[in-house]
């Protein structure tokens, strides 16, 4: 397993221990939750009840996998904790998110959450975000027009694609990969940016992270909002 691996099973085992007996949980995505969801399906396995909402049809796949009962919002409409992965992380617990393309997803699930934790190794910490460039979910229809409006206020941008092809969301949307030269006030931008039509939601995760947890060469970190 490589260095980084490692670390991304260290905190996602971690996470898993936060989930209690007959909670509903929120199931993030990515590869470090790939691990989260290892450990919590054998929890499972232990006798563990909980029933989790996927972020993605990834993250669906992984937990029937795992053996992790799964329910919906047709079930419930608010979850006692939500674990999910970062792109980037900055000192205040703002969030970039969608580099797997999952971000509108997430987003349901995190904020109908009463309690966020992130699951990240150590190359996520960034002392001001934008070095990732920032995902944008858009309608296909006119995305062209989109990306111009999105670059008026001030980022280069990228049609995502995967395997040579333009890459298509769980919604059927497009992602537009958005490098800004830094994001001071992500609050703010991402207000703009949903102002503009054809854009479904943005990377910009704030003001909904409680704890962060992350994987280092000697241990896992917590850090506490
Ligand atoms: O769309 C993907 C998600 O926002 C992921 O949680 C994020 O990209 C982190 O993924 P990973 O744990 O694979 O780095």
């Amino acid at each position: 397993m490589e260095h980084v691996d490692r670390k991304k099973q260290a905190v996602g085992e971690k996470a898993a221990e936060y989930i209690q007996d007959g909670m509903l949980v929120g199931l993030g995505s990515g590869t470090t939750m790939y691990y989260m969801l290892q450990a919590l399906g054998d929890r499972v396995k232990k006798g563990l009840h909980i029933r989790g909402v996927p972020s993605s049809v990834k993250t669906e796949k992984w937990a029937n996998e795992f053996g992790i009962p799964l329910t919906d919002f047709s079930e419930v409409d608010q979850l006692d904790i939500a674990i999910d992965g970062a792109d980037e992380i900055d000192p205040a617990f703002n969030l970039i998110k969608g580099g797997g393309g999952s971000l509108l997803r997430e987003k349901i699930v995190d904020m109908a959450a009463d309690r966020f934790i992130v699951v990240a190794d150590d190359r996520k910490q960034v002392d001001r975000l934008g070095a990732f460039p920032l995902p944008i979910e858009v309608v296909q229809f006119g995305w062209q027009l989109t990306k111009k409006n999105i670059e008026a206020l001030g980022c280069s941008t990228v049609l995502r694609e995967e395997d040579g092809q333009v890459f298509i969301t769980n919604n059927d949307n497009y992602i537009l990969d958005c490098q800004f030269e830094a994001i001071h006030e992500p609050k703010k931008l991402h207000e703009q940016l949903k102002q503009l039509l054809g854009v479904v939601e943005t990377g910009l995760f704030f003001d909904i992270v409680d704890d962060v947890l992350i994987g280092r060469d000697d241990g896992v970190e917590v850090l506490k909002r």
